[in-house]
């Protein structure tokens, strides 16, 4: 009787009741987190700061171990099955963290030594050219400047040919040549088959990249969607301008201010003009006024100010 091989496992990256606990139960940083990411998603991950997503990824790359819970990274566990599931990872840490006395290609093949992996030479050559590095290869890690560094720090995370990428802030405070690089490529990494999983704080990026969004506020999962059906679901209009003026208290009450940008929901086109309204009213000039739908920071910005849902109720 011929056997069927082992099937594929149904997820990339599996979480299963998750929580974690600092500081002798001071702290729960996560709080029974359940999800699956699928083979060959764009995975986003979000949250505000401190919602847990660092403590996430540490546990899935295994530098730190769940209070409660496990995970898996396609099928192997990252606690009892450490080597497999590491080597199916791509993690690029937030940190900048480098041995200083190797210069770029060195570091590159000293990690694919830590891997096991042999004659890596055209590999790295292609990830020095995709990541605009080439002329950096025999640069001292000690010389380059924080974005250049962190270019490497992709680099080594890919050196391996993981097919799960974790990417945990990549772009935090890096210039936007460097975001299109590396977009790029890790879209043409997700083309060929690779799952990733990106956290970030720009939501306009996870919005262009991400499949799927999953987000997290203080430790608790509290969304989980297609990336479509999370901007689909607040069918608002968003009346957005400039302004020196104050604004009258009813209408401060519903706006969100980021310097001299207002922007303010409204459910329907009689809202749009009630509001134009008022504005007229108090006699507030506008400037560069648009009318545009919600985007995933007005989505993120409800979900986060929303009561946390009941357990077991996503
Ligand atoms: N090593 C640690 N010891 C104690 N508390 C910690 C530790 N690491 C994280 N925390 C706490 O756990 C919570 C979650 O932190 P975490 O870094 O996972 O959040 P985050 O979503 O990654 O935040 P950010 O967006 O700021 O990076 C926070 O309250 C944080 O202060």
């Amino acid at each position: 009787m011929t056997q069927s091989p082992p099937s594929a496992p149904s997820a990339a990256v599996r979480f299963e009741h998750v929580s974690k606990t600092y500081r002798s139960g001071q702290v729960q940083a996560l709080q029974d987190v359940s999800f699956d990411i699928r083979p060959g998603e764009f995975f986003g991950l979000l949250g505000p700061n401190g919602a847990g997503k660092t403590s996430l990824i540490s546990i899935l790359a295994g530098l730190s171990q769940p209070s409660a819970g496990r995970v898996t990274v396609l099928g192997h566990d990252v606690q009892r099955d450490y080597a497999a599931a590491r080597r199916a990872l791509g993690l690029v840490p937030q940190e900048l963290v480098f041995d200083p006395f190797f210069n770029v290609r060195e570091t590159l093949e000293i990690q694919s030594g830590y891997f096991g992996v042999k004659n890596n030479g055209a590999w790295i050559d292609e990830l020095l050219e995709n990541l605009g590095l080439a002329d950096k290869a025999k640069a001292n890690m000690r010389q380059l400047s924080g974005g250049m560094k962190r270019r490497v720090l992709v680099a080594q995370a890919l050196v391996h040919r993981p097919p799960v990428i974790v990417l945990d802030e990549p772009t935090a405070g890096v210039d936007v040549e460097l975001r299109q690089t590396l977009w790029a490529f890790i879209a043409r990494l997700n083309k060929e088959g690779h799952t990733v999983l990106l956290t970030t704080h720009y939501l306009e990026e996870a919005e262009a990249l991400c499949q799927r969004i999953a987000m997290l506020k203080g430790g608790r999962l509290v969304a989980l969607k297609a990336t479509s059906e999370l901007l689909a679901g607040t069918a608002q209009t968003m009346l957005r301008f400039k302004t020196d003026a104050a604004l009258p208290p009813a209408l401060a009450a519903q706006a969100r201010v980021t310097g001299r940008l207002v922007q303010i929901k409204a459910h329907h086109a009689t809202e749009v003009e009630q509001l134009l309204a008022q504005l007229r009213q108090a006699q507030v000039g506008v400037e560069d006024l648009e009318i545009g739908r919600a985007d995933l920071e007005d989505v993120f910005l409800d979900i986060m100010q929303a009561p946390a849902p009941a357990q077991g109720g996503l």
